[in-house]
């Protein structure tokens, strides 16, 4: 099944999310900002896009592992969600794990984004829970 993703691009220098290959999962964004993110620092970076995604479906912004592993650089809510009725820009709260200052480059691909189904489920209260192998087990629960 296809879907499409309308992308509107707002900023001169935005690009619509790359997929830099066949199969991908991950649509990598872009920044329109030139920013340093000191050590330890966060920030809110723009991509210049906005989007229509298709009913359903939410985009998950998550970091990506090249940052991540030579420059400690990932995403702070990771993952992030996109509401499939959000219409504003689309923007990436990285934060610098590492020691050494970080300088954001415009075009520089900074996150990547992956659009998932959603269930909307409808809330249902009640008093009883069925019955299930695990019951209340967690944390550990089954060992190591
Ligand atoms: O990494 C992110 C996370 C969110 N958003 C946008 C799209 C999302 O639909 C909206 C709200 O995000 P979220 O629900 O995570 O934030 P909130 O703090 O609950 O804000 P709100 O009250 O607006 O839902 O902000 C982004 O652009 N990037
Ligand atoms: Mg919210």
């Amino acid at each position: 099944m296809e879907y499409n993703l309308k992308v509107k691009l707002i900023h001169e220098e935005a690009r619509l999310p790359y997929r830099a290959n066949a199969g991908d999962a991950g649509l990598d964004l872009f920044s329109v900002e030139e920013k340093i993110i000191k050590s330890g620092e966060s920030a809110l970076i723009a991509t210049g896009i906005q989007m229509e995604l298709p009913e359903g479906t939410e985009a998950q912004v998550r970091p990506r592992s090249g940052l991540a592993l030579k420059h400690s650089i990932t995403v702070l809510n990771s993952p992030g969600t996109i509401d499939e009725g959000y219409r504003g820009e689309v923007k990436v709260i990285l934060i610098n794990h590492g020691k050494e200052d970080f300088r954001v480059e415009k075009q520089m691909r900074i996150a990547q984004m992956v659009i998932a189904p959603v269930l909307l489920v409808n809330l249902v209260e009640t008093e009883s829970l069925s019955d299930s192998v695990r019951d209340k087990g967690g944390f550990g629960s089954s060992g190591k």
